[in-house]
């Protein structure tokens, strides 16, 4: 293993050490007791073959019964503790991969997939658990069994030890090429599981689709094939585990009979006694277990090796959009809610051509300004820039004339709200999902934005209300009501900056413009409107007009119709559009 990875191991362990210790010491004491119970049958046998007695049997007997007690006990010590270690270090990798994930730009995300960053926070995740927990813990334990039975084994007879464990490095090979099969068709399994998880997951949710299309034959032989190849991989692990157990098992009794053989003449010929064999007998089956479990522990840590480098993957991405020691704190109350953005470009990473190119622009505090254009022209970009979730340069935009890259990122966006197209609601009630940003605001603030947002009477009508769950787990909301319980959200949270990215777009074209209207005349806000509702973005103060990247066009409605330029253009088409539905 490379340095770097044991070092890793190293950290991961480092806050555990004490209980490591622990289980270490535990199974030290194990081990020893573990080379003595043999030793005492020995002198037990051979004290009895020279004198036997009821009353010694039973001192025998009390004593080994005692000791295995004890043995029973600190084993169970030791595993406690090292699992329990492995356990813990899986915990502290899962809040941190999470934790470091929340730093992270959603542009990681839009690279990364979620199946991908799932699989290492699990599986990836659950290999190093195994690293630190069973693969420390059976690799210190094969020492101490080696370590602690060999010296006693070669004290009673040389030759005879060495013969017995003979077969051993053979078990050992053999479990280590089976394991790395076993991992394989382990792995396979679960992967075929989650195939046919996702195919009942994906027709479950599409129904009515597959009805409409008449598709029910198509999506059975569908399963059919995933779940056969499901039963296909678990018949192949099955088969390597139904020719390991026994092959491992059939090894020791080789060891067994070579013992048998040898032993019994050296028996014969008065070089050990029967206690010995006896005793050598017992201490040759113990080393069965750990030598097996030596073969799977080379195969965990290969594999925790590999995971370790996929966890530290995660760790080693910064977060490029993050605060610095300069960063200047923006307490809400002294944010106006002016913008200017001064010849603002952006190229997205690994685009050839850049979304937005010299963009001047200059928004009051408490001006609602719409910003319409074609589609691809670079709304959203502009729209993504101003919180910075995308990565701007320094010296571009400007929150009350403090550069935005200065501002404490907690602060900048404590100051911003903003709605997407497709907002995200929780799997929770539709009172949670509306105070999402402050928890703890009462049921009067929520009912109170969900009616600027014109939500209120719907949700009055959902079967409990302000309580009524919604997602996955609960009622189905239409896009429009998904897009004004955002804009509800958005509102709780009360920043004196509002963007609304074609946040209104599932809603009819009259009620997006009463509530541009409304929340124009009472919200003492700034508030950038993107839309292709050109209806409702002719209420706005002005209309910023976009085309490649580029501002073409700034004026009030009028003004912009009064031009020959791409706005009146818009606008006809949106008045033919109009009629036509
Ligand atoms: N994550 C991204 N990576 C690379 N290019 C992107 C990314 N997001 C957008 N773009 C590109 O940047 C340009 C501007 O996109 P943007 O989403 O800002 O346009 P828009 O005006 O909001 O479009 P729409 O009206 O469809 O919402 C487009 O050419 C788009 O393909």
């Amino acid at each position: 293993m490379a340095t770097s990875r044991l070092k890793r191991l190293g950290i991961y362990l480092r806050p555990h050490w004490r209980l490591m210790l622990l289980g270490i010491l535990a199974l030290l004491i194990v081990n020893a007791l573990g080379v003595y119970i043999p030793l005492l049958i020995r002198d037990s046998i051979d004290d009895l073959r020279k004198a036997f007695g009821f009353e010694p049997i039973w001192r025998f007997v009390w004593q080994i019964l005692i000791l295995a007690s004890v043995m029973w006990f600190i084993r169970m010590v030791s595993r406690i503790t090292i699992f329990g270690v492995g356990r813990q270090v899986e915990f502290e990798l899962k809040q941190g991969i999470f934790q470091h994930l929340l730093s992270l730009e959603p542009t990681y995300f839009s690279v990364n997939t979620s199946g991908d960053l799932m699989n290492r926070a699990t599986s990836d995740v659950d290999s190093i658990r195994r690293l630190v927990g069973f693969a420390i813990l059976s690799l210190i334990n094969t020492i101490f069994a080696y370590g602690l039975r060999l010296p006693a084994m070669l004290a009673i007879d040389v030759p005879l030890t060495l013969e017995a464990i003979a077969v051993y490095p053979f078990m050992l090979l053999a479990v280590q090429l089976f394991s790395r099969q076993l991992q394989e068709q382990q792995r396979d399994v679960q992967e075929r599981l989650s195939d046919l998880s996702e195919l009942i997951q994906e027709d479950t949710s599409g129904m009515a689709l597959i009805k409409i299309y008449a598709q029910e034959e198509n999506e059975r032989r569908a399963f059919r094939q995933k779940n056969q190849q499901l039963l296909t991989a678990n018949l192949k692990l099955a088969q390597t585990r139904n020719v390991l157990f026994p092959l491992v098992e059939a090894l020791s009794y080789v060891s067994f009979l070579i013992l048998l053989a040898f032993g019994t003449k050296e028996i014969a010929r008065g070089v050990i006694t029967v206690g010995d064999f006896v005793a050598l007998l017992i201490l040759v089956e113990q080393l069965v277990f750990p030598t097996a479990l030596l073969g799977f522990t080379i195969t965990a840590y290969q594999r925790g090796e590999v995971s370790i480098d996929r966890i530290e993957a995660i760790f080693q991405v910064q977060p490029k959009i993050r605060d610095t020691s300069e960063s200047i704190s923006l307490p809400l109350e002294r944010v106006r809610g002016a913008i200017a953005a001064r010849q603002l470009s952006y190229t997205y990473p690994g685009a050839s051509l850049p979304a937005l190119t010299n963009l001047n622009l200059t928004i009051q505090a408490g001006e609602t300004i719409a910003i319409v254009g074609p589609i691809g022209c670079g709304k959203s970009t502009l729209a993504n820039a101003i919180p910075r979730l995308l990565d701007i340069s320094p010296g571009q935009l400007f929150l009350d004339d403090w550069d935005i890259t200065q501002i404490k990122l907690s602060d900048l966006r404590r100051a911003i709200s903003y709605v997407p197209q497709d907002s995200f609601l929780f799997s929770t009630t539709i009172k949670d999902n509306i105070r999402y940003g402050d928890p703890l605001k009462e049921l009067s603030d929520v009912e109170r934005v969900a009616k600027i947002a014109q939500i209120h009477n719907e949700i009055l009508n959902f079967p409990q209300k302000y309580e009524t769950i919604v997602g996955e787990r609960g009622i189905t909301l239409s896009g429009g009501q998904r897009q004004r319980t955002a804009l509800a959200r958005a509102l709780l949270i009360d920043a004196p900056v509002l963007i609304l990215d074609d946040a209104l777009s599932s809603v009819d074209n009259q009620t997006a413009t009463q509530i541009l209207q409304n929340l124009s005349s009472t919200q003492e806000k700034t508030i950038i409107f993107i839309s292709h509702q050109l209806s409702a973005a002719a209420q706005a103060d002005r209309i910023v007009v976009m085309d490649k990247g580029e501002i073409v066009q700034i004026g009030t409605h009028a003004e912009l119709l009064a031009e020959s330029g791409l706005y009146l253009s818009l606008w006809q088409q949106h008045q033919l559009e109009e009629i036509l539905e």
